[in-house]
């Protein structure tokens, strides 16, 4: 079986992005053990095709243009890291002015931030570079954000527009319990999954967008409650597990499309179903008093995946 590459972006995998080479499909066992274990856990025998063209690359880049290449990817990704950067500021001060102009409610503002930052900031990772550095400074981008929300957090300073696109009640130690834990988690999956493991890519995409549809509709239409949690709702927990699949099966589509993950569709769409029910319970349980959501659905949304993924 040959696959042709997508040549969207200078990062797809691809040992040869320009010139629409197809690929020798590895073997089942290789490319099922390539997926599921990114770069960082994968032992040496099960290296996919891009970590070998990776030290192979360190290899030519060592010897053939040595740190002329190294200082090009670094300046590629360290200019990517500042766009992001800039693109999740941006976010946030336009949500800050529809909700200083009540435009819309601040905890739409704080939901609509919650979507769009996973989402987008999953959908900016094919352009850094493709060197196995460019996952550190992808996370250098909620590394930033998780220093703002502790610098405003614990009002060593204030932005009276951070806190009021993305807490409930605009009291800055707000900053340091769901917003803190999401960037987190950001970080976290971006260092260890990264664009290579659809584990990752299913986790942020059920924390931003299952988890933000699940309170915007829950909010508005959930007057039916959860028969264990009055807190929450059969519409908010369908809303979980819809958007979740929805926004899932979206980005695993994306980097699927650009030549990092290689995925048999049918049985791919009934394992993210089954992550999304698990991620919707896990959400509806009344635990999100002790422990955030921004901590108990990703984790559990990591270890489904973990296992429905054929570990
Ligand atoms: N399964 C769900 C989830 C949420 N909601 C509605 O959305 C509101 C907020 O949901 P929640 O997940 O608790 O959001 P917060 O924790 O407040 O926000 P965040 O996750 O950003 O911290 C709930 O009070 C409820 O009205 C719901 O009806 N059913
Ligand atoms: C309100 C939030 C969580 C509470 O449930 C989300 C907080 C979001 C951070 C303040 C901002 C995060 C920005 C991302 C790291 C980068 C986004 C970049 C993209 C291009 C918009």
């Amino acid at each position: 079986m040959e696959f042709p590459l997508a040549v969207l972006y200078p990062s797809a995998k691809s040992p040869a992005p320009r010139n629409h080479r197809s690929l020798k499909a590895p073997s089942i066992l290789s490319q099922s053990s390539a997926i599921l274990f990114p770069p960082l856990l994968r032992p040496p025998t099960m290296l996919g095709a891009s970590d070998r063209g990776g030290s192979s690359r360190r290899l030519c880049a060592g010897t053939a243009s040595g740190a002329n290449g190294l200082i090009a990817e670094a300046l590629h990704d360290g200019g990517a890291a500042a766009l992001v950067t800039a693109g999740g500021y941006s976010l946030v001060l336009a949500l800050d002015n529809l909700a200083r102009r009540n435009l819309i409610e601040q905890s739409l503002s704080r939901k609509i931030v919650h979507v769009l930052s996973g989402i987008c900031y999953m959908a900016s990772w094919p352009i850094f570079s493709s060197s196995s550095q460019a996952r550190y400074f992808a996370a250098v981008v909620p590394l930033l954000n998780c220093a703002r929300l502790l610098f405003y957090g614990l009002s060593i300073a204030t932005n009276e527009g951070v806190i009021k696109s993305i807490t409930r009640e605009g009291k800055p130690e707000e900053l340091l319990k769901g917003p803190l834990y999401y960037v987190l988690t950001l970080m976290f999956s971006s260092l260890i999954f990264w664009r290579e493991s659809p584990i990752g890519i299913i986790s942020l995409a059920v924390m931003s967008g299952g988890d933000g549809f699940a309170d915007i509709l829950g909010r508005r239409y959930g007057s039916r409650k959860l028969p264990y949690n009055k807190k929450k709702s059969w519409v908010g927990s369908i809303s979980m597990f819809m958007f979740g699949f929805i926004f899932s099966s979206m980005m695993l589509y994306y980097f699927s499309a650009l030549g990092y993950l290689r995925l048999d569709w049918e049985s791919t769409v009934e394992k993210v179903a089954l992550v999304a029910l698990a991620a919707a319970f896990m959400e509806s349980l009344p635990i999100s008093d002790a422990i955030d959501d921004n901590i108990t659905v990703p984790v559990t949304t990591m270890a489904a995946a973990f296992l429905v993924f054929g570990y």
